[in-house]
């Protein structure tokens, strides 16, 4: 029997399944339907220009392989991209673009629906000759990718700012928008970014601002009557770096002035990058065309470091200030320290400095007793997968049960009794609760709070349950 897409396709799967892991094979290649084989091309039909860029920046050597084992020296392999019209409203249409067939390459210029190559446009505002002051780009050297360790839980994101710092405005991550609870590294990420954008691109201005002192600019600015100069400032930035825009929250007019500053840097293909504790989507009291642009690029989360990250992060530290520890104790600071970064530091620090203090030697027994009131603190953070226990524990349902899509009635209050008590103990945020409960999306998890506590005041029975089990969790 003659090859078909699907056949060529299937053994190259194998091939590449073999070779990488199972979590990156599932999230990059299962989503691909193989579409045409014509000889030796192979065209593959890829979900976005995001997902096109990540396998042509990370297994084209892989992909490569694979497709010459099955269509011989010649084989060719040509992306079926699915592009979203999110600028025009219009129905999403396909691009066909060839693989570089390189081994490593820079992400190819695609025809994105916006026009990248607009820096060309004349901004009327601008002053010519004002446009290369040299400004201060408020970089702290510090925070810089050689330093950023790198761990599963925060490859994305780092990679995605990687490619950023390489073509700042050239790539589809444009705004990048980083997330992550607190001490995850959001501020590092964005100062690692300004400054190798800096150093590859020497001719662009770069940009670092909190969002509470971009605020303040504003006021004044309206204050002393310079709102004009204020958005020519920052219209001119070629890459603009602002931390916390979740501050931006409730904050009508300046939500406005950063609206204006944002189309015109994206229309010019400037980049801008963006952090904040949630993600777009559970950004309270902001507007809904500011939250919809912060979709437009790529929203890459930092989460809480596994043990690895925890344990590089930790060696890297020591060799870093020349101090020598034992393994136990490491290894004793990597399981006991996992909540972020922050503390992971803190708790090193604090050992560093109870050793030195008191002329004593770093020893596991001196590492647990500085760290037990830490610890015990650390322990009481109630996890999301120990509530949905908690909760189907006590109505006898199988913890399956709420995780399936099932609409039974018993089920779906178990559900959002879940959802409720997760919004009230932890700090994840709505869409994070919904995807760990049921995989179901924010607005479900926001419905379901708001049923818990609308039953709760008018059933007794329920609140009750309610009591109780706010009871048994809390206990823990
Ligand atoms: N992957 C990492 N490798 C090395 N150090 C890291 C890493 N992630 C975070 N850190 C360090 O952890 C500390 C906290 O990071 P950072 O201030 O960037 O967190 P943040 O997410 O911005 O926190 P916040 O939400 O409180 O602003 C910093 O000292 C930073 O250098």
């Amino acid at each position: 029997m003659g090859k078909t897409a699907e056949s060529v396709w299937k053994n190259c799967l194998n091939f590449v399944e073999d070779n990488i892991q199972e979590q990156a094979f599932k999230t990059w290649f299962i989503p691909i339907q193989p579409v045409k084989l014509n000889e030796n091309v192979l065209t593959i039909q890829v979900p976005s220009k995001f997902f096109y860029e990540w396998l042509e920046e990370h297994y084209i050597k892989l992909l490569k392989i694979s497709l010459q084992k099955e269509l011989g020296k010649e084989a060719k392999l040509v992306y079926s991209i699915v592009m979203d019209q999110k600028y025009s409203g219009k129905e999403a249409y396909t691009v066909k673009i060839p693989s570089s067939n390189k081994e490593k390459m820079l992400p190819q210029e695609v025809d994105a629906p916006m026009p990248i190559d607009s820096k060309k446009v004349k901004n009327p505002f601008i002053i010519p000759g004002l446009q290369k002051i040299k400004i201060d780009s408020q970089l702290n050297t510090g925070y810089n990718f050689h330093n950023f360790i790198e761990g599963e839980t925060n490859r994305l994101a780092r990679s995605a700012g990687k490619a950023v710092a390489k073509r700042p405005g050239g790539t589809s991550f444009n705004p990048l928008f980083i997330y992550g609870g607190v001490g995850l590294g959001k501020t590092h990420l964005a100062h690692a970014i300004g400054l190798e954008a800096k150093e590859n691109h020497p001719d662009k201005t770069v940009l670092y601002v909190s969002t509470e002192k971009f605020t303040q600019q504003f006021i004044e600015a309206v204050r002393n009557n310079n709102r004009n100069d204020f958005i020519h400032f920052y219209q001119m930035i070629d890459i603009l770096i602002m931390d916390d825009v979740q501050f931006l929250s409730g904050k009508k007019a300046t939500q406005d002035v950063f609206f204006h500053i944002f189309n015109h840097l994206h229309q010019r293909g400037n980049q801008i990058i963006l952090t904040s504790d949630k993600p777009p989507v559970d950004i309270q009291d902001m507007e809904q065309r500011l939250i919809s642009r912060f979709k437009w690029g790529l929203s890459a989360d930092l989460q809480a470091p596994d043990y690895d990250t925890r344990l590089s992060i930790l060696n890297y530290k020591i060799e870093k200030d020349g101090i020598e520890m034992p393994e136990d104790v490491l290894d004793y600071i990597a399981k006991s320290i996992k909540t972020n970064v922050r503390e992971l530091e803190g708790s090193l620090n604090s050992i560093i400095a109870q050793a030195t203090l008191n002329k004593k030697e770093i020893t596991l027994e001196l590492t647990q007793k500085t760290l037990s009131n830490f610890i015990n603190n650390t322990r009481k953070e109630i996890s999301i997968d120990y509530i949905q226990r908690t909760v189907c524990d006590y109505f006898k349902i199988p913890i399956d049960e709420i995780q399936s899509k099932t609409r039974k009635r018993d089920v779906v209050q178990a559900r959002q009794l879940a959802m409720y008590f997760a919004k009230k103990f932890t700090k994840a945020s709505l869409s994070s609760i919904g995807s760990q409960i049921g995989n179901r999306d924010h607005a479900t998890v926001l419905h379901a709070c708001k049923t818990v506590k609308n039953l709760s005041e008018t059933d007794k029975v329920f609140r009750g349950y309610v009591e109780e089990l706010s009871r048994k969790i809390s206990v823990e």
